[in-house]
C-alpha cells in the first residue's frame, strides 16, 4: 500500500473521532507487517486528561489485536489543519516504543498536503527502551 492510500485510510478513520470538547478530529492509519491497516481516532473525555489521541488509539488497537512492537511499516495521521498535523509529545514517545525510530510517519491535512518524516526526526535525543536495557 502506498502512503497516499494510507492517508486515505486515516481520513476514513477520522470520521469516528469522538470530539465533543475540542471539535478537533484526528485520524490515524497504522500499516502492519502483512499490509493490513489499523484505524485510530481521538476519543475525548469530560475530565479531559483521560482522552486518547488518534495515533495511540491505532497503535494500542493493533497491539491489542496481537501485533508486536517493531513490526509496523508506517503510520499516517490527518486533521483539518493549515499545515500537515504533527503527533503530540506523548504519541511520539509511544511511537518510539511500539514502532521504533526508523518507521516512516506520514503527516497530512484534509487539503491533501503530505509530509513524510520518521519517529527519530519527531523525537530526537529520545529516552527509549534501549536505555533500560543498559541497566540489566
Ligand atoms: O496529533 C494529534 C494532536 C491532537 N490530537 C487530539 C487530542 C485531542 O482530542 C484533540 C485536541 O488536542 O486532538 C490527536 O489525536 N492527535
Ligand atoms: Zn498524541
Amino acid at each position: 500500500m502506498d502512503y497516499g492510500q494510507l492517508m486515505k485510510e486515516a481520513i476514513e478513520a477520522r470520521k469516528a473521532a469522538y470530539i465533543p470538547y475540542s471539535g478537533f478530529g484526528v485520524g490515524a492509519a497504522l500499516l502492519d507487517s502483512k499490509g493490513q491497516v489499523h484505524h485510530g481516532c481521538n476519543v475525548e473525555n469530560a475530565a479531559y486528561s483521560p482522552g486518547n489521541c488518534a495515533e495511540r488509539t491505532a497503535m494500542f488497537r493493533a497491539i491489542a489485536d496481537g501485533h508486536r512492537p517493531g513490526t509496523f511499516q508506517a503510520i499516517a495521521v490527518v486533521a483539518d489543519t493549515e499545515e500537515p498535523v504533527a503527533p503530540c509529545g506523548v504519541c511520539r514517545q509511544v511511537l518510539l516504543e511500539l514502532c521504533g525510530p526508523d518507521m516512516p510517519v506520514i503527516l497530512g491535512n484534509l487539503k491533501g498536503d503530505i509530509r513524510q518524516t520518521t519517529v527519530r526526526e519527531l523525537l530526537p535525543y529520545a529516552f527509549g527502551p534501549s536505555h533500560l536495557e543498559e541497566q540489566k
